[in-house]
Order: C-alpha cells, then sequence, then structure tokens
C-alpha cells in the first residue's frame, strides 16, 4: 500500500515485546488511534522471531489501512513485503536501499542531531528524516540529544517530512510540531500507557494546530 502524503501525523513505532500475542494486541489498540505509519522495531528477539512479528503486525495494519516500515532491515521489510524500511548509521546505505526498495516504499533516515546527515539523507531520496532523541528516553536513555531547532531548519531547508523521536509524550508534544515536525515518532508514551487507544488519540489534537505540510519531494 502507498503511504497518504503529505506524511504528518503520529508515527507509532512498536515496543520490544518478546510475545507476539501481547504485542498483536497492544498493536491493534494502537492502531485504533489512526497513526499515518507504523514501524515494526524490536532490538531483542532473533531475525526468524522478528520475521514472525513483524508479519503479524504487518497483517494489522494492512487491515487498519496503515503502512508498516521495518526497522533496519531492507532484507526483512523486502521479505514480508513491507511499505519500506528505517535505516541508522549502521543499518546501510540509503541510496543503496532505494536502488533495492524502488521508488514506491518508504525510506526513513536517522539524522540524530547531525545536520550532514539530513543533507545526506535528502540527497539518497529519504521519504522523511527523523531527528533525536528530543527528550531523554525510556526506550533508549543513551540516545544522543537533538536541539528543536534542527527541526524546522530542516523542514525549511530540505523539502522532507521531518520526524521527531524520544521521549515525546502527549504533554510535550506540542512543541515539537511547532518546532517543525510533521511526524512523532513514538514507542513508550502510547504502547505503556493503559490503553494505547485512549493516548494515541490524543496526538490528534497537537497536529490541527500545527503549521502548513511540507510539500513532496520531487
Ligand atoms: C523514526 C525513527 N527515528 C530514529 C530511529 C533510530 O534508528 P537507529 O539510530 O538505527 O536506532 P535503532 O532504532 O535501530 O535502535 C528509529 N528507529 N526510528
Ligand atoms: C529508537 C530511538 N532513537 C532515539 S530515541 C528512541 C526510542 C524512542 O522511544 P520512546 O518514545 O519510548 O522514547
Ligand atoms: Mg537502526
Amino acid at each position: 500500500m502507498s503511504a497518504e502524503w503529505p506524511l504528518r501525523g503520529l508515527y507509532l513505532v512498536t515496543p520490544d515485546e518478546p510475545d507476539t500475542a501481547t504485542l498483536l494486541a497492544r498493536v491493534g489498540r494502537a492502531l485504533a488511534a489512526r497513526p499515518v505509519l507504523l514501524q515494526y522495531r524490536n532490538k531483542l528477539l532473533d531475525a526468524a522471531g522478528r520475521r514472525t512479528q513483524a508479519a503479524e503486525v504487518l497483517a494489522l495494519c494492512r487491515a487498519a489501512g496503515v503502512p508498516m516500515v521495518v526497522n533496519d532491515s531492507v532484507e526483512l521489510a523486502l521479505d514480508i513485503a513491507a511499505d519500506g524500511v528505517h535505516l541508522g548509521r549502521d543499518d546501510g546505505d540509503p541510496a543503496a536501499a532505494r536502488a533495492r526498495l524502488g521508488a514506491g516504499r518508504i525510506i526513513g533516515v536517522s539524522c540524530y542531531d547531525e545536520w550532514a546527515r539530513a543533507v545526506a539523507g535528502a540527497r539518497a531520496g529519504a521519504d522523511y528524516l527523523a531527528f533525536g532523541a528530543m527528550f531523554a528516553s525510556p526506550t533508549k536513555p543513551a540516545a544522543v540529544r537533538a536541539p528543536l531547532e534542527l527541526l524546522g531548519r530542516a523542514r525549511r531547508e530540505l523539502g522532507r517530512p521531518v520526524a521527531a523521536i524520544g521521549g515525546i509524550t502527549a504533554e510535550n508534544a506540542a512543541q515539537l510540531v511547532a518546532a517543525g515536525a510533521d511526524l512523532l515518532a513514538v514507542i513508550s508514551d502510547v504502547f505503556a500507557a493503559p490503553d494505547p487507544a485512549v493516548r494515541g488519540a490524543e496526538y490528534a489534537a497537537v497536529f490541527r494546530a500545527g503549521p502548513r505540510p511540507a510539500a513532496r519531494p520531487q
């Protein structure tokens, strides 16, 4: 499936949940919040376990009409026919990923706090550029922190949707959208909530108040 363009809204990223039934129940609730994108991410399971979970989460996303990208692995994205991939600095070259995945799939690139990575990611054909951690992250406490100003600069100068990640909550989300974030990538605040559907739905109001969407890259 193709993503609604421009990409703008809640971007859910799955937690490291080893029990697949538990994960699927949480993802099912979270999808009711109507995220614009979901990333399957698991840093604990082996490759076979990740493949099983990713394929099942993808089936839920398809039923909900939500595009799903896979963290770290172009191979896994191709294997399960996911909608794309998210790549960090250790996950391979975005231009090579584009050559393998073709034009229609989504490629997201981690830029951390580095402007040069964002410029290179845009040149390589990334569909969105991700910055962060914006706040202290319960999931990744050692993640480098990125300044808020990078969001607006990337939005103005690079013509790609800008994702913010790291420690985002429904309470601190508005300042990120006001600063230029198109996508808010969230793990704990939604998936650790008593009901991910209720918590996820709290993000919608933040986007209604934010700046206009970035133009689609050519
Ligand atoms: C939307 C989004 N932004 C950043 C990341 C982090 O990617 P990476 O640096 O490769 O770290 P891991 O997620 O692989 O631990 C992300 N996954 N998603
Ligand atoms: C993958 C990643 N990269 C930077 S922070 C982070 C984790 C975000 O999770 P949370 O929303 O729980 O802070
Ligand atoms: Mg990675």
